[in-house]
């Protein structure tokens, strides 16, 4: 069996703001070569998290690790095999999305080819355009080439796709799928549910500061077990039954009906609802 080893452990992380309590005892473990998507509302603590272990904010307490060594004690070499995609890069609207990437590529050790990088997140043909005629999308993947020029281990996003029209995250999917699959560590917070059932092997949901729940999309609060609903249409109208064992009903309504059943449908709740459930949505 291969060793599983971990990018990101985190145990007992707090976080206070004067006397609000922004990470209340998150314990979190990140595993080498995994994507993990970090879900939570809106001041559940995610950006404070995130910007605990890219080393931007001190904790208040608690003990973290990231590539093994403390993201608050880092040095150069550390932040080298880290990549930061923040909300928004800085401002360099007079230089063309070539020369930004070029200019980052010096900041790092073993920098990839800054061309290979535009053309990699779909900047190709916009490298010789000054920064600030790019779209909003189009400065997105710019951030994400800032990102990965250094060749990084582990990769924060920090809500990627914010802005993007569909077809732009689609794309977007892609580059994040590319890089997971050649091994890049991603750490992403989304508030998109169907961004993080695309990309995440894990997601963890946040809410008041705590991590109620870690597991993959497709398991998250029970999601996997029981609670299907199967719908027809039967002869006095659309009809629903709840089940844990789909298939056995399904086989049944086949031998009542004959062969196919009208108007088949099987589902199981999305991650949506289990996500609004668990973090007490209009309750
Ligand atoms: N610098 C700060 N000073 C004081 N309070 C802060 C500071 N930064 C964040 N907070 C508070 O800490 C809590 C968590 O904020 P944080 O930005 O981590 O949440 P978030 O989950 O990233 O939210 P969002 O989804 O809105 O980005 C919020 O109540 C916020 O008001």
């Amino acid at each position: 069996m291969v060793a599983v080893t971990d990018a990101i452990t985190v145990r007992g992380l707090h976080k206070a703001y004067g006397k609000h309590v922004a990470v209340d005892g998150v314990d979190l473990d990140v595993r080498a070569g995994e994507v993990f998507a970090l879900l939570g509302p809106n001041g559940a603590g995610k950006t404070t998290t995130v910007e605990i272990l890219e080393g931007f904010r001190k904790r208040t307490s608690g003990d973290v690790r990231v590539l093994g060594v403390d993201p608050h004690q880092a040095d150069e070499a550390w932040r080298a095999r880290v990549g930061v995609v923040l909300q928004s890069t800085g401002e360099f609207d007079d230089l063309t999305a070539r020369e930004v990437v070029h200019h980052f590529a010096n900041y790092y050790p073993s920098a990839a080819d800054p061309d290979e990088i535009v053309e990699r997140v779909g900047l190709a043909e916009k490298r010789d355009e000054r920064t600030r005629t790019l779209s909003g999308g189009q400065k997105r993947r710019l951030d994400v080439a800032l990102g990965i020029i250094g060749r990084p281990e582990l990769l924060f996003l920090d809500e990627p796709t914010t802005g993007f029209d569909p077809e732009a995250r689609r794309e977007f999917w892609g580059l994040i799928r590319d890089l997971a699959g050649s091994g890049t560590t991603i750490l992403l917070t989304t508030h998109y549910l169907d961004e993080a059932e695309a990309l995440a092997d894990r997601v963890g949901v946040l809410s008041g500061g705590k991590l109620i729940a870690v597991d993959s999309p497709d398991r998250l609060g029970g999601r996997g077990q029981g609670g299907v609903t199967v719908g027809w249409q039967g002869p006095d109208g659309p009809a629903t039954e709840r089940t844990e064992t789909p298939t056995a009903l399904v086989a049944r309504l086949a031998e009542q009906f004959g062969g196919e059943v009208p108007g088949l449908t099987v589902t199981r709740p999305s991650l949506e609802d289990v996500y609004l459930r668990m973090i007490g949505a209009g309750e």
